[in-house]
């Protein structure tokens, strides 16, 4: 029987993973193909569901403690076996929490069980490149993200500078795909701006897959990465985009990713928001939330259960 096939999307927490993951769904929407989409996300809550309205979703949430994804992608894959042919799945899209290693992930799928039905086609690794050299560096950033920076990028089949649009100067440019070339030689690296550029990608190597014969097998290291966390802030007040901004500003140093659904204080209507890089975006919701309550997700190290907006 056909195998299913696999695309990983990994890459560090804001790096452009789920903007990446929601053109890939366009791309084989367009070639009538259906997928599944797998979701690891960091906290309790699945902040960006609305993104994914009437699609085959499975989530793993809280799947960031490294021990407990392989438990977690397992129950998911017999529940995805099971529905598999019924439904004529013929893709699986699985984005990562942007803190965990693929390692574990592609492990899991290369058990014996899985590997008679899933093929990994290509494990993607999105890197933001305005934060690279900030998270690689002794001196910006903790061992634990750089740990995982390098973990990610050795376990990418295919690597995709992204926000090259955030990086003025092409010597930058240069310098930041040196240092990646010294963690992974081998794999393609494309230049990117909001993951374009990649379904192209996937559908050159489609033409090409006689010539692919990389073997995706994963790096076996095992490191735990326990310090980054993410925790849920409930909204008590409504508040303007700039209360907001100082806010995540005033966590900056702690802070390595925020997103949410909030109310704003200006207009009494609600946002959603994202925040990477150390940008702040946001977006109104035009539909009708009723009985919403507004929510953060923080993550980063060392924040205190304690924070309050
Ligand atoms: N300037 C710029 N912003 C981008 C680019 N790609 C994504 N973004 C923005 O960066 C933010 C994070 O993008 P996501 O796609 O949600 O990143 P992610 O890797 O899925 O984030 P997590 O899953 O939370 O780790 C969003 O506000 C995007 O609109 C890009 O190429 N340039």
């Amino acid at each position: 029987m056909k195998k299913i096939n696999v695309y990983l999307i990994n890459g560090f927490l804001g790096s452009g993973k789920t903007t990446t993951l929601l053109k890939c769904m366009e791309y084989f929407k367009g070639k009538n193909k259906k997928y599944a989409i797998i979701l690891n996300e960091l906290g309790e809550t699945n902040i960006e569901k609305h993104l994914f309205k009437d699609e085959s979703l499975y989530e793993l949430l809280n799947g960031c403690v490294c021990c407990s994804i392989k438990e977690d992608l397992r129950t998911t894959l017999d529940e995805l076996a099971e529905t598999l042919h019924k439904e004529n799945i013929e893709v699986v899209l699985l984005e990562g929490t942007g803190v965990a290693n693929p390692s574990e992930i592609m492990e899991t799928f290369n058990e014996k069980q899985y590997r008679e039905v899933f093929e990994i086609a290509e494990s993607i690794c999105l890197i933001d490149s305005l934060h690279f050299t900030e998270y690689t560096s002794v001196f910006s950033s903790s061992k634990e993200v750089r740990q995982l920076q390098k973990e990610q990028i050795e376990n990418g089949t295919v690597l995709v500078l992204n926000k090259v649009d955030q990086l003025s100067r092409k010597l930058a440019i240069e310098k930041v795909e040196k240092r990646i070339r010294k963690l992974n030689a081998e794999a393609p690296l494309l230049y990117s701006n909001y993951g374009n550029g990649v379904t192209e990608y996937l559908e050159s190597q489609q033409k090409n897959s006689k010539i692919k014969e990389r073997s995706i097998s994963g790096h076996h290291h095992h490191h735990h990465h326990h310090h980054i966390k993410a925790i849920k802030v409930e909204q008590t007040t409504a508040m303007t985009k700039r209360e907001l901004r100082d806010f995540l500003k005033s966590n900056q140093d702690k802070l390595l990713r925020a997103k949410g659904t909030i109310k704003n204080s200006d207009d009494q209507s609600w946002y959603h928001f994202q925040y990477a890089s150390g940008l702040l975006e946001w977006q109104k919701v035009n539909e009708y939330l009723p009985n919403r309550k507004g929510e953060i997700i923080l993550i980063g190290e060392r924040l205190s259960e304690k924070v309050t907006i």
